[in-house]
């Protein structure tokens, strides 16, 4: 089955309202709508920015979606400065990142809760973008692989065959994110691989061909082509090259398998 490629623009913590605006127009106004016929493209902004985005989005009927970088497992209630499902689904949020390295190591959220939040995600028809990677130390101890697969299956736990199919999982090695140090389209290939494979034992061969895996860490426009060749890479979960719209413009186009705009 041939997956459509998926670019996510993973703003972190940057861009406040205004220039979130700026930045969705500029790349509506350089990404031509034919483009998305042969590539989804998202941008995950800060919950401040959501509102505005989604205003924009919906006035300007734009192709481009759009999503949150975290959600609470729980639906309401006494939970200070947390985000629910529920108000993220109000505002239109088609995604969300669950279990990035930055929240493990920063929020020290650990499997289980990056279980429950994906879940917390599919229960309101939010899809989970999960993120699983290894840090340096495990990779060079040939760990890796292993590694990822504990995290995947750990925060799918629970879950049917059929809810799996809405997960979009993002292999994110934690030395290649922000550090320009990209992996290899050949060592990003054996872990989207093995991660498919693994899906493929435990939900079956059907959902397996059917969920996206993306890579992420230092990608950009000169990286994304080589990476998208790859059979079992379906797109990219983009850092820091997703603040400027002309890169992310280039690299969402060569997604597309070109031309350049
Ligand atoms: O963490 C990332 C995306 O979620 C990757 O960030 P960079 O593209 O800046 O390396």
């Amino acid at each position: 089955m041939a997956r459509k490629p998926f670019i996510a623009g993973n703003w972190k913590m940057n861009l406040n309202h205004l220039e979130a605006i700026a930045l969705v127009q500029k790349i509506a106004f350089s990404l031509p709508e034919k483009y998305y016929a042969k590539v989804d493209v998202a941008v995950l902004p800060p919950f401040t920015d959501i509102r505005s985005i989604q205003t924009l989005v919906d006035g300007d009927k734009l192709l481009l979606t759009y999503g949150a970088q975290d959600l609470s497992p729980h639906d309401s209630g006494a939970y200070t400065g947390d985000v629910s499902g529920p108000m993220l689904a109000k505002l239109g949020c088609s995604y969300v990142t669950v279990g990035h390295s930055e929240r493990r190591e920063y929020h020290h959220e650990d499997d289980e809760l990056v279980g429950k939040k994906v879940r917390a995600a599919l229960k309101h028809g939010i899809k989970p973008i999960l993120c699983v990677g290894e840090k340096l130390e495990v990779r060079e101890a040939g760990g890796h692989v292993d590694h990822c697969h504990q995290q995947l299956l750990a925060a799918l736990k629970g879950l049917k065959a059929e809810q799996v199919k809405d997960v979009v999982v993002a292999y994110e090695p934690v030395w290649a994110i922000g550090t320009g140090k990209v992996a290899t389209a050949t060592d990003a290939e054996e872990v989207c691989k093995a991660l498919r494979g693994a899906l493929a034992d435990k939900y079956g061969a059907e959902v397996a061909d059917e969920v996206r895996v993306l890579y992420g860490g230092s990608v950009k426009s000169g990286n994304i082509a080589e990476l998208v060749a790859c059979d079992n890479i379906d797109g990219a979960l983009v850092g820091g090259a997703s603040l400027q719209a002309d890169e992310f413009t280039k690299l969402c186009a060569l997604a597309a398998g070109g031309p350049l705009p």
